[in-house]
């Protein structure tokens, strides 16, 4: 039997007595577009964050490609080949699109290299430009660009950086619907040569673009499946709108919640908020502020992990 890309056991993290994640087991293969999905506080994003070396478990394990992560450092654990985004963004404002995928490609690179002017495009930030479709963007600074197109190029900078896994935390947060198209269309033609791990709210997005689904809650994992398994459990019903009736939809749920709420709502296991097509605010919205100054060390977010959620 193959071995699977990632490998995930009984992982635990407590923060001041507070367990953020409990035993939690998540097998991923090679090649999947797996969407993470859960309540507000389900422990998504801290689950990423210990893959990539942001934050310490209390116990359990995490292999990626059968090698434990547990102990290596972010950048460590970048250059084995896994690439995150972050719900805030973290492109550098006043240089050019161009410029921030050789940034990103760059980190691969020797450090006398970088100090040589390049001539020509690097296969690497090609075949970044190539998926993202940011051509025409190209030489125009990340800073004027819209908040859709800002996604597209930290994804683009991943890709740059040629990992294995990407795990990208909401990529369609604070997107118009065909910016949405667009990230969906994208996320699975980078699936066809990565795997991909998403966190995702938006259940309309989820119908279209995933396949298998895991829903985590309260730390643990609650329902893994596809789609149409995961919308039709109870126990999914339950945490998001804590009812259980069969005619329970959640994408219609979620859009009415929009409607009457205006976007994601705070208080009570609000997901059933967070689980509708309406949903566009949260921090990704938020995070359209972005990074400026000096890089240094992997772009696709290490650099810039301790100033983010
Ligand atoms: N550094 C931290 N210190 C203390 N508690 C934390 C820390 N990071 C996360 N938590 C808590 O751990 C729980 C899980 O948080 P996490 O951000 O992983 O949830 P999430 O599923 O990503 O939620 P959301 O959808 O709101 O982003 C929450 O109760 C959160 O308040």
């Amino acid at each position: 039997m193959s071995e699977a890309l990632l490998e995930v056991r009984d992982l635990s993290v407590v923060f001041d007595g507070f367990r953020a994640l409990d035993g939690v087991d998540l097998t991923v293969e090679r090649g999947e577009l797996r969407f993470l999905i859960g309540p507000n506080g389900a422990g998504k994003t801290t689950l990423i964050d210990v893959i990539t070396g942001l934050t310490r478990p209390a116990g359990g394990s995490v292999r990626f490609e059968g090698r434990d992560l547990a102990g290596r450092k972010e950048h460590e654990i970048v250059r084995m080949g896994v690439g995150r985004t972050f719900q805030t963004s973290v492109v550098f404002e006043e240089l050019t699109v161009l410029e921030n995928l050789d940034l990103a490609a760059s980190f691969r690179r020797p450090l006398w290299s970088l100090a040589r002017r390049r001539r020509g495009v690097s296969d690497a930030v090609a075949a970044a430009m190539e998926t993202t479709q940011l051509h025409a963007l190209a030489d125009r600074p990340a800073g004027v660009l819209s908040h859709g197109q800002r996604q597209w190029l930290e994804i683009g900078m991943l890709i740059a950086q040629g990992p294995r896994l990407l795990l990208l935390d909401e990529p369609v947060a604070g997107m118009s619907g065909e910016e949405r198209q667009h990230t969906g269309e994208l996320l699975t033609e980078i699936a066809k040569e990565h795997t991909v791990i998403v966190i995702e709210h938006d259940m309309e997005f989820l119908r279209r673009y995933a396949s298998q689904v895991t829903v985590l809650h309260e730390g643990k994992v609650l329902v893994e499946g596809s789609v149409d398994e995961v919308r039709a459990d109870p126990r999914v019903q339950e945490v998001y709108l804590g009812r259980t009736d069969d005619t329970f939809d959640p994408a219609v749920a979620g859009k009415t919640t929009a409607s009457a709420g205006g976007g994601r709502m705070a208080g009570g296991p609000d997901a059933g908020t967070a689980i509708g097509e309406g949903v566009v605010a949260g921090p990704g919205a938020a995070g359209t502020g972005t990074m400026s100054g000096t890089a240094a060390g992997p772009v696709a977010g290490s650099a810039a992990a301790g100033e983010v959620k």
